[in-house]
């Protein structure tokens, strides 16, 4: 049999790329990027115009189709890899990213008569505008004791989908009875790669309350929500749910015009970005966290029990790797609040200077954010810029930076903003390896890990654990190849499971970062100082945070 492949392509948050993977060792054989054409779409909607409100964060459907039409044929054409040897595609996204579509599966802001209105459109994972509604589900599930809740760490999230087709409902109930299904944007893509709607275990699990033996919670819990929601799941939420590691379909003959590839080639189930990144590391027992570090960070990690963990995003049976329990925590924004720094809050000189130098602003800051010590700027910040996935698991949080003064440098406010991304992850060890889901090992992938050497190391400083990096630059595109050829199956030559794909294709690099003992005692003082500093605006002692949001609200309006 001559060489075999798979294609995997990874939804970002900005961007969508595909890569080509050997199947015989995990090498990526050629990898394309295909920036969206809309990006984030957070104040005004394309071409009308219509202004969004705070908090919104929305996408266009069809920049997910570019990324197949542009990256799957250069991936082809770069390597030179004949379509009949690439034998499964799999994808992995950001979640929930969900959209509206009709009976067709046409997203309704691709219809005339919906696309001015915001609700049609595609509303990405840090779509934070549904929080009420999240903070009502919550409060009724919790007055109705209802089971699923400590599952998902006592609090569903805003970001997932029943806020967020709640929401719809609430400001656009035209919208809502206009919807045949709410779907994932993973499941959507893979329903136009193969011409048939699956729906995926993982972001069923994770991102719409569904469990492997219990389903969705009951229609009373969904009355009790609002009567209008009664049948939500058995209509709008509808469709077969099939665990990771199967095939969703084939490629059609249609997509096979438009990809380059064979039609009839294997297509693997949707996936989540941070999920499909955990074999890709060789991760599949337990003990070892994965994370995914971006936009912002995914933290993995696999058990045999169902514990409950506060703030944890879920539990989810099979929602990594078959046989386990995945659970998920996350941090909703990392290299997000770098990227605010860089962007609106460095001086004119700092931008001009890295300019001269020839280095971007991050790599600027960093090399002179090395040479402080820990503790050396005086200062701690909170990482709540876009809120607090875990283990708080709200939205309304803001950002704190306390110590400054008139002495205080850029470089310094730079590495204040990565000690409390690290802080943060800290706080979500913590929560699992001392509630009887035990941290041994860690290893990350992602963006961040290959562009801030300096981060990594204060990751490991402040957690006191060894950090062992991804060889690969993509890494979840990587794992959503592997599920693809787990997809085609061994006798076409991929794979039977995906941790008979892991021992065959999972890489992590020799180098690790280990914690300098110096550096951990000092930052041991310093997260005990973020600890304060989190419980107490975090949990109800000041709600000052809260209070500026409304009356920002209340003026705005
Ligand atoms: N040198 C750097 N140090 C720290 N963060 C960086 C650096 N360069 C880029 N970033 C941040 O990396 C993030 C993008 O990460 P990436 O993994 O590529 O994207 P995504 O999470 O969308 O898949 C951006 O938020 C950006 O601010
Ligand atoms: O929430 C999840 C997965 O559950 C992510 O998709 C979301 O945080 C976005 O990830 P990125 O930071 O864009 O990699």
């Amino acid at each position: 049999m001559s060489k075999k492949y798979a294609i995997g392509v990874d939804y970002g948050t900005q961007s969508g790329r595909a890569v080509l993977v050997d199947l015989s060792n995990g090498h990526e054989v050629a990898d394309h990027v295909t920036p969206y054409p809309h990006g984030v779409i957070d104040e005004k909607l394309p071409v009308s115009g219509i202004p969004l409100g705070h908090d919104w964060a929305l996408q266009h459907p069809d920049d997910y189709l570019e990324v197949l039409r542009r990256s799957v044929p250069a991936v082809l054409q770069q390597s030179g890899v004949a379509a009949e040897d690439v034998i499964g595609l799999g994808i992995d996204f950001t979640a929930c990213t969900m959209l509206p579509v009709d009976a067709d599966g046409t997203p309704l802001c691709f219809k005339p008569e919906w696309k001015d209105n915001p609700h049609g459109w595609v509303k990405l994972w840090k779509h934070h505008a549904a929080q009420d509604e999240a903070d009502r589900l919550n409060a009724i599930a919790a007055e109705r004791g209802e089971k699923f809740l400590p599952r998902y760490g006592g609090k569903i999230s805003s970001e997932w989908m029943i806020a967020k087709v709640w929401q719809i409902l609430n400001e656009a109930p035209e919208v809502y009875d206009a919807t045949d299904r709410f779907t994932e944007a993973t499941d959507w893509v893979i329903s136009q790669l193969t011409g048939e709607f699956v729906r995926n275990s993982c972001t069923a699990g994770y991102k719409s309350i569904w469990h492997k033996q219990e389903g969705y919670p009951s229609k009373e819990f969904f009355k009790a929500l609002d009567p209008r929601l009664e049948n939500l799941t058995e209509t709008k939420l509808r469709g077969d749910i099939k665990p990771l590691g199967t095939k969703a379909g084939e490629i059609t003959p249609e997509m096979a015009a438009l990809t380059g590839l064979k039609a009839g080639t294997a297509v693997a189930v949707g996936n989540v970005d941070a999920h499909a990144a955990v074999p890709a590391v060789g991760v599949v027992d337990e003990g070892k966290l994965v994370m995914a570090m971006g936009t912002s960070i995914c933290h993995m990690l696999l058990g045999t029990e169902e514990v409950e963990v506060e703030g944890m995003c879920g539990v989810v049976e099979d929602g990594i790797i078959p046989g386990y329990k995945g659970y998920e925590a996350g941090q909703s924004a990392v290299g997000d609040i770098f990227e605010w720094f860089v962007e609106e809050a460095v001086p004119a000189y700092v931008k001009e200077a890295a300019e001269k130098e020839g280095v971007g602003v991050h790599q600027w800051l960093t090399e002179r954010a090395s040479q402080y010590k820990p503790g050396q700027s005086g200062l701690v910040a909170l990482d709540w810029w876009n809120g607090n996935r875990s283990v708080l698991v709200d939205t309304n949080l803001t950002g704190v930076v306390v110590g400054y003064t008139l002495l205080t440098k850029p470089e310094e406010m730079y590495r204040a903003l990565l000690e409390a991304t690290a802080y943060g992850t800290r706080t979500i060890i913590d929560a699992f390896h001392n509630n009887g889901v035990p941290v041994h090992e860690v290893y990350a992938c992602g963006g961040l890990p290959q562009r801030n050497r300096l981060l990594m190391q204060i990751y490991a400083d402040v957690t006191n654990r060894e950090i062992k990096i991804a060889d690969s630059k993509q890494t979840p595109a990587v794992g959503a190849a592997m599920f693809g050829a787990v997809a085609a199956g061994s006798a076409k030559g991929g794979y039977d499971s995906v941790v008979d794909a892991a021992k065959a294709m999972a890489r992590v690099r020799e180098e690790t970062f280990k914690p300098i003992p110096e550096n951990v005692a000092i930052y041991e003082r310093l997260y005990q100082e973020y600890r304060q500093l989190h419980d107490y605006f975090g949990r109800g002692a000041n709600d000052v945070m809260k209070r500026l949001k409304a009356l920002k609200d209340e003026v705005s309006h």
